[in-house]
């Protein structure tokens, strides 16, 4: 018998979440039947999106959502060996059953040099975040110039990147000196930290004068309100998460995106990543290329302990992490 600890949320966030809104359970799993498997987490994730989908698919009492890097410890179910590892989706959990149907194996190429946890990240729903909406929703071209926000995380250290790659100029906004002088290392043309600026506005017009074409939204709020203005005719915006705006209580106003819309035609288009769930292999496979080839280069922030999950998605959202937030059990 294995007993699995489980963090529930106990009570809804109300506006920043609260070590106080988890609750750390203990469950006894019953014996596999046929078909099955019994996997141990190595890697959870911590990530935004936790915060809006609690309110909209969560009850209190729930484990929290969330996706895994997990060892298959035994297994009754053929198509699945022990000892290997998968991408699951079972919430913060250090043990769980499955059939097998939700998890991903790690692609059978992953070198033995890169650590299993990228599967959260660069090279996983992060990382094909940056992949598909770069190219799906923005539209990017050579010679372009990218904007992305949130650009020393899990999906924007990756879209700048992925901007360079593809020949454009990329300028990055984050929120620490240290993420910035991280941004120029991994390759950004240009990098502020939009806490100490005196302006947002005049540093977005520094770092191109001429305006963007794409902009790689992660934040949304003030920001986005400020950075629309500096679209160039044409330009296409990837909304791709509103950060910024996940603990409000009462909603932000304006000022409203129609006028900027409207005089400079700007295409700005929402998305989610499970779009392209029919082309995940030939993101992973093209990331994994990158990586590998050292094209693009990843950093991790990694909380060891199951028992300081709480902390680390908290930490996450006050943007301690440098790289994609990782829990190591
Ligand atoms: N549409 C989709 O399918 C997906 C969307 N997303 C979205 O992408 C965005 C980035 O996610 P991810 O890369 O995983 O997370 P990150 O690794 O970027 O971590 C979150 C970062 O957000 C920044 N941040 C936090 N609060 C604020 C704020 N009030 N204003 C500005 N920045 C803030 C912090 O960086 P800093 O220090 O720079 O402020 C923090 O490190 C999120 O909005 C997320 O919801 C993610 C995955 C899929
Ligand atoms: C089981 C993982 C589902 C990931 C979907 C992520 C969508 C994110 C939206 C905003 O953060």
């Amino acid at each position: 018998m294995v007993t699995a600890k489980a963090w529930v949320l106990k009570k809804h966030f109300e506006g920043f979440p609260k070590t106080s809104d988890f609750d750390l359970k203990k469950i006894e799993l019953p014996n596999l039947k046929d078909g099955e498997l019994l996997l141990e987490s190595v890697f959870l994730s911590v990530d935004p999106y936790m915060r809006p989908y609690s309110r909209r698919d969560m009850k209190e009492g729930d484990i929290m959502i969330g996706t895994q890097v997990a060892r298959i410890v035994e297994s009754k179910n053929p198509a699945f060996t022990v000892g290997a590892f998968v991408v699951g989706s079972s919430g913060w959990r250090t043990h769980f059953i499955s059939d097998g149907k939700d998890l991903q194996l790690l692609p059978s190429n992953w070198p033995e040099s890169l650590p299993k946890s990228l599967a959260l990240g660069t090279v996983g729903m992060p990382g094909l975040t940056a992949y598909f909406g770069l190219l799906e929703v923005c539209k990017m071209k050579p010679g372009e110039t990218v904007l992305v926000n949130a650009a020393a995380g899990a999906v924007g250290s990756v879209v700048g990147q992925l901007a360079k790659i593809g020949g454009c100029k990329v300028v990055g906004c984050a929120g620490s000196d240290d993420k910035v002088a991280y941004l120029k290392e991994i390759g950004f043309d240009e990098a502020f930290n939009y806490k100490t600026v005196t302006s947002l506005d005049e540093a977005l017009r520094k770092a191109s004068p001429d305006g963007y074409d794409c902009f790689f939204d992660n934040v949304g709020g003030e920001f986005a309100s400020i950075a629309i203005n500096q679209m160039k005719k044409y330009g296409r915006i990837a909304v791709c998460g509103a950060i910024s705006q996940y603990n409000d209580s009462v909603p932000q106003k304006g000022p409203y995106v129609q006028v900027p819309m409207v005089f400079k035609e700007l295409q700005m288009e929402g998305f989610v990543v499970t779009r392209w769930n029919n082309r995940r292999e030939e993101g992973l496979k093209a990331l994994l290329k990158w990586v590998v080839e050292g094209k693009v280069k990843y950093h991790e922030q990694v909380t060891e302990g199951f028992e300081n999950m709480p902390m680390a998605f908290l930490g996450m959202l006050k943007g301690e992490n440098l790289g994609k937030a990782i829990v190591k059990v």
